[in-house]
């Protein structure tokens, strides 16, 4: 980053029209240009702060995701930990480290598609930093949303007896993924993917946090815990079952798989429940309603035109998160996915 200094970058990022607009948004005194940003609490509500990093060759690299991707996603992950909580995402603070050398056109769409999502979701940008690193480029979104007072769904929340449902579907972004990895295309190259590669790709580039699944759940009053998927679902199951000290049962015929993730796997000559359980960043949400309130809930989302799969069941603590597979068998949910700092399944980051 030569041409251009740190003050003028942070104007350059922030004055586009998005910003501007973001910046009106209500509750927001002062924005971006103060030592820091002064936002007004809506009455009667708990705060939500959740703070998410990208950094480049862990969560991406210049040939699995555009720059636009990479801020779209950024803000993304944060704004789907607000959906995993039941609440309204409404402020953001970004913090932007950039090696030297870094062109100024690169930031400004990686800000191009972090304003995009923000937009999207309601988000005002009202602060942040710049720095330089001496290592990758890394973006970290914290995001500050609302509930209503003692609203928040927690993972704790899970009880014995309860349904297990999904917002959608799971694994397509880790198939995106292993595509783009295998591929090796740099963005120049990118084109349109035919069928069934296109909402793989997209499932991993552009995720869409379940921002209104997250806020039927709480307006319906019954669903008892919530959890995003970030690292797969046997990891965030295992989350809402310590959490809640009970043991989950997921049956393997009632997991949806996208006709796309099915066609992609039989290619690989894979199972798509290893890109289910195990891939992660697909940002639905997993968790828990009493299970006579299940299907009063999926009416609840069909009118609303989105999808609810029940997918399983809470059970006695103790007995660990299991699938009962389509032939019968029931085998134990390994607590393996994404894990930074652990080679273990080999698809840990360092
Ligand atoms: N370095 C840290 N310092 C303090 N708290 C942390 C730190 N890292 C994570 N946490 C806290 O630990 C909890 C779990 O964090 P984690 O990042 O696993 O959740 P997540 O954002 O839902 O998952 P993911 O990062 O996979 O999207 C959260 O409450 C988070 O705020
Ligand atoms: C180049 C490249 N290699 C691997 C991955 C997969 N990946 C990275 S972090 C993560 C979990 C979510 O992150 P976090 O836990 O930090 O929120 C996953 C599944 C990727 N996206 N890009
Ligand atoms: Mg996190
Ligand atoms: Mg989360
Ligand atoms: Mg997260």
């Amino acid at each position: 980053m030569s041409s251009i200094d740190e003050f003028a970058l942070i104007r350059l990022l922030n004055g586009g029209k998005q910003s501007a607009a973001l910046a009106q948004a209500a509750g927001v005194v002062t924005g971006i240009g103060d030592d820091a940003a002064v936002v007004e609490a809506s009455p009667g509500s708990h705060w939500i702060l959740t703070c998410d990093t990208m950094t480049e060759h862990i969560h991406f690299k210049q040939i699995t995701m555009r720059d636009r991707d990479i801020g779209y996603k950024a803000m993304a992950s944060a704004v789907s930990d607000i959906a995993a909580m039941g609440g309204v995402p409404r402020f953001a603070l970004v913090a932007l480290c950039m090696p030297g050398g870094t062109k100024v056109e690169r930031v400004q769409a990686i800000y191009e598609g972090l304003y995009e999502c923000a937009s999207r979701y309601g988000v005002a940008v009202v602060g942040g930093d710049t720095t330089a690193i001496l290592g990758e480029l890394t973006l970290t979104v914290t995001v500050i949303g609302e509930t209503g007072l003692g609203q928040a769904k927690l993972r704790s929340a899970a009880q014995i007896g309860d349904a297990v449902f999904a917002t959608g579907y799971l694994g397509r972004s880790a198939a995106g993924l292993d595509f783009l990895l295998e591929q090796n295309l740099s963005s120049g190259q990118w084109g349109d993917f035919p069928e069934p590669i296109a909402p793989l790709v997209q499932a991993h580039c552009r995720p869409e946090p379940q921002i209104e699944a997250g806020q039927l759940l709480q307006r319906s009053g019954s669903c008892r815990a919530l959890n995003d998927v970030s690292d797969g679902l046997a990891s965030e199951l295992w989350e809402i079952a310590e959490a809640s000290g009970v043991g989950i049962d997921v049956m393997e015929e009632r997991i949806p798989v996208a006709d796309e993730l099915a066609a992609f796997a039989q290619a690989q000559g894979k199972d798509p429940l290893d890109y289910i359980l195990y891939g992660g960043e697909d940002y639905q949400l997993v968790g828990t309603v009493p299970a006579g309130d299940a299907v009063e809930l999926q009416m609840r989302f069909k009118a609303a035109g989105l999808p609810l799969h029940v997918i399983g069941y809470v059970n006695a603590e103790g007995s660990g998160v299991r699938m009962v597979q389509t032939n019968g068998y029931i085998v134990p949910l390994g607590k393996k996915g994404y894990n930074h700092f652990s080679g273990a399944d080999g698809k840990g980051g360092a």
